[in-house]
């Protein structure tokens, strides 16, 4: 009991010191933030990792309320937000804008979710000192962390942004940004040699230093065994199966929103919930007890 009282008590006055009047200790936003840290602590512990993304401050607050962990401002955003065919028109300015808009929403909640800026196409190609000065840009703007599609080319441009501070997560698999040399966004890794080809990159990336890797459309097999594969980089899939450290969603498609046809990997999570944070609570629900995805279902 005395030590409760003793612990307590400084936390409590150091956080009412630094941001104001807490809420009460039961509420969400009462949890600790993510870091790096502690994301290597659930990977270690296979706790499964939470994402969703989120473009704007309202949206975010109730994410991070729902218990999502990290918010991924992704330039999926130009095809949920700005109406396009793809995500290759979205440019560094207007991930800006929507990484100001989630982070704000985000201290004026309280919140304490890990936020991925989506560097979007075209703003890391060039050099590595190219994509160091974008990720500032979206660092700058809030983010914790930037996210870059593709494999082993990318893997010195990792690497430079890592020694230099910068959280990175990577991303193989179906890399929508590259969707014209793909010719649709369609499952990856099917083939041994694609397979091979992405676990061989998978393992370049983490030894770059990459502390995430998204996993998108790929074999629910193949996504497992990179996940078993990989002891210092947390998978998170997308379309991959339940094997990966974490999941993400686009979160119009998880609300049961969209502009064409859902993809196989969505399920609707305002299915009998009450409200868009009953959903987002489902959904967090559902990949820790690992009940979404479900393979026979969602998965390749
Ligand atoms: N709303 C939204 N959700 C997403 O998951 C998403 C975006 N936008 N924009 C960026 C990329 C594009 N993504 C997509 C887009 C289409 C399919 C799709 O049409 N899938 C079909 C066909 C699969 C196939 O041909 O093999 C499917 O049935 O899943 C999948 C992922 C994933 N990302
Ligand atoms: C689908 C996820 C992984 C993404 O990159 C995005 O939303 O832009
Ligand atoms: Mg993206």
């Amino acid at each position: 009991m005395t030590s409760v009282t003793m612990s307590q008590a400084p936390s409590e006055s150091l956080s009412a010191t630094a941001y104001g009047t807490l809420p009460p200790a039961s509420t969400p936003s009462a949890r600790k933030p993510l870091s790096l840290p502690r994301l290597r602590e659930m990977h270690a512990h296979g706790e499964k990792i939470t994402m969703l993304t989120a473009y704007d401050a309202t949206f975010a607050a109730v994410a991070d309320a729902a218990g999502v962990e990290c918010i991924l401002v992704g330039d999926s955003l130009g095809m949920v937000c700005q109406g396009l065919s793809s995500t290759v028109g979205v440019t560094l300015e207007t991930m800006r804008y929507h990484t100001e808009c989630v982070t704000r929403g985000l201290r004026r909640s309280q919140g304490v979710a890990w936020v991925i800026g989506d560097l979007p196409f075209g703003t890391y190609h060039e050099s590595k000192e190219q994509a160091l000065r974008s990720a500032v840009v979206l660092m700058q703007a809030g983010a914790h962390m930037v996210k870059l599609e593709g494999g082993g080319w990318t893997t010195e441009t990792v690497r430079f942004l890592v020694e230099r501070g910068i959280p990175v997560c990577a991303h193989l698999g179906l890399t929508p940004q590259t969707v014209h040399a793909l010719g649709g966004y369609r499952v990856q890794g099917k083939t041994d040699e694609s397979a091979a080809l992405l676990r061989r990159e998978a393992s370049a990336l983490q030894d770059a230093g990459a502390s995430m890797l998204v996993l998108e459309m790929v074999p629910a097999a193949l996504a497992a065994e990179v996940t078993q594969q990989l002891t210092h980089c947390a998978t998170i899939g997308i379309g991959a199966g339940s094997g990966t450290a974490g999941q993400v969603l686009v979160l119009h498609d998880m609300l049961g929103m969209n502009l064409g046809k859902m993809a196989r990997f969505v399920h609707n999570f305002m299915d009998g919930a009450p409200s868009v944070r009953g959903a987002m609570e489902a959904y967090v629900r559902a990949v820790k007890n690992v009940s979404f995805p479900d393979n026979s279902i969602h998965a390749w």
